[in-house]
């Protein structure tokens, strides 16, 4: 008898691994009084190749921040703790700055990153690694995302939105990257736009080796993502896969997560109350808790660790096994 029945699949490596990762900015009082602004808490995040990973998480909660500090490109000022690792390697500084715009590509929030003196053709072509076929590659990744040819020769400013958005989604195209971080590509499109440029952005994702897709519209995350880590109040509260945003939210882990899930107008449409707590609060027990129908003593006292719960990551004392 052979001896395989027992062999166990290979784990795949992860591409990405973000463990219990923070970030602050130093802020300081009057009298020069020293403390802290904590925007990122213990964030945790794993992509594996061919996976389309959404960071969904509400206006000004430190989205793009993490994005900045995968990338290396943080403001100055900005304290890191915790770990990351590109392909199982801690990605050092050193390591950031060989990787990025080759291996880590950003598509960036704003479409104001484009040169506005270059016209958008040179602009795609520049990123270009292969050195003999720089047009072409431009080109075709031009006609893939449904630019005409003389886009090519127009500056930033001819275009409209929709179209400069392309532009940097191209940018990402011919870069070859292994990881493509998506911020918020999709703002301010109208319907159509946006279902063309998600599907542009997803077959990118899937044609290159994973993508981290940061986003604050859950109906987006939902068109592309594989698994949705969703961020409240800094923290990853739980990483879902996409198949469980469905029904009443029955398998949604975390009381958050649901809450979004069932504020949905085509859904159950319950509004949920109140504010995520701002950056300066210092909250002892879970973050959620104040709003939470579930949390009792317990969470208000003390920080659920994360645990997995049918595939699922989930920081929650009263997640269902
Ligand atoms: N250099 C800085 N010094 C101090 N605080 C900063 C600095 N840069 C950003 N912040 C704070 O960090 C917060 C998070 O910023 P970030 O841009 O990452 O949020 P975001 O989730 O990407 O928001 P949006 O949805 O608007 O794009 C900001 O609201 C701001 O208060
Ligand atoms: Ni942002």
């Amino acid at each position: 008898m052979k001896n395989n029945s027992f062999s166990i699949p290979e784990k795949k490596k992860p591409l990405l691994e973000v463990k219990n990762f923070s970030l602050s900015f130093p802020q300081y009082k009057e009298g020069f009084e020293e403390s802290n602004i904590h925007v990122i808490k213990n964030f945790e995040l794993s992509i594996n190749p061919g996976e389309i990973v959404a960071v969904l998480g509400s206006s000004g909660s430190g989205k793009s921040l993490l994005a900045d500090s995968i990338l290396g490109i943080l403001p100055e000022n900005a304290k890191t703790q915790g770990h990351v690792f590109f392909e199982n390697e801690p990605l050092t500084a050193k390591k950031q700055s060989e990787l990025r715009g080759k291996e880590i590509s950003l598509i960036p929030q704003s479409v104001k990153a484009l040169d506005p003196l270059m016209k958008t053709g040179k602009q795609v072509q520049s990123i270009v690694r292969n050195k003999k076929d720089k047009k072409k590659i431009q080109e075709d990744a031009f006609k893939k995302l449904g630019l005409p040819t003389a886009t090519g020769k127009q500056y930033p400013f001819e275009l409209s939105g929709g179209m400069a958005r392309r532009v940097l989604i191209a940018t990402a195209m011919v870069c070859d990257a292994k990881l493509i971080i998506a911020d918020e590509p999709t703002p301010g499109l109208d319907k159509k736009t946006w279902n063309e440029t998600l599907e542009y952005l997803k077959q990118l994702g899937k044609a290159n080796s994973g993508m981290m897709f940061i986003t604050h519209d859950i109906h987006a995350a939902l068109k592309i993502a594989d698994k949705i880590a969703v961020f409240y109040a800094g923290e990853t509260v739980e990483i879902a896969n996409k198949a469980d945003f469905s029904g009443h939210g029955e398998n949604l882990q975390h009381p958050y997560t649901k809450a979004l899930w069932q504020a949905l107008p085509e859904n159950d449409f319950i509004p949920l109350k109140g504010n995520q707590p701002g950056f300066n609060e210092l909250i002892p027990g879970c973050a959620f808790a104040p709003r939470c129908y579930k949390a009792t003593e317990l969470c208000q006292e003390k920080k659920p660790e994360s645990t997995w719960v049918n595939n699922t990551m989930v920081r929650c004392f009263y997640a269902r096994n």
